[in-house]
């Protein structure tokens, strides 16, 4: 069975939320999902999944939250080679650098030998219906380019 690993780092829910509404749609395409925050795991626990899917907020002026450092880093070590990745995440378009992280880490999978599955979707402050739509379309993505 294809498993599909989502990890998120989220300081006041949007991100959690995203994140789940992915899992959710993972779930109605019958793939096995694991979901967790990103302070309970290593980066080289995607070495068992097939999809590799990393949500995350941006803080300060376009920083990565300081609980996904760590994380980020390491996934640069981790050979990734023959899976898919996607990134998504949450953030404010108040600021300048508008979900600059969701871009950091997608340019951090890209070291680590995975596919890139399907663009990046950025979610301004909580998902409303039209995000909902987008993430969903993300995770039909990510799934298709497992099977080939
Ligand atoms: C101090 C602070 C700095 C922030 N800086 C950025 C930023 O540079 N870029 C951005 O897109 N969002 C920024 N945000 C907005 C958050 O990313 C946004 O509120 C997001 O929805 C939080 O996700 P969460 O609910 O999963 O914690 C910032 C928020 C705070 C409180």
């Amino acid at each position: 069975m294809t498993l599909a690993k989502i990890v998120y780092a989220s300081m006041t829910g949007n991100t959690e939320e995203i994140a789940d509404i992915v899992a959710e749609a993972f779930e109605n395409l019958d793939l096995e999902v694991e979901i967790d925050e990103c302070s309970a795991v290593e980066a080289s626990d995607f070495e068992n999944a097939d999809i590799c899917v990393v949500a995350t907020y941006t803080y300060g002026d376009g920083e990565l939250p300081d609980e996904i450092v760590d994380f980020y880093e390491d996934l640069a070590d981790v050979d990734l080679t023959g899976k898919i990745y996607g990134v998504c995440g949450s953030g404010d378009t108040f600021y300048d650098e508008f979900c600059k992280s969701v871009d950091d880490f997608d340019a951090q999978f890209a070291k680590t030998g995975a596919t890139k599955g399907t663009e990046v979707v950025k979610v301004d402050l909580a998902a409303e219906d039209d995000d909902i739509v987008k993430l969903e379309e993300f995770a039909k993505n990510l799934a298709e380019k497992v099977n080939g």
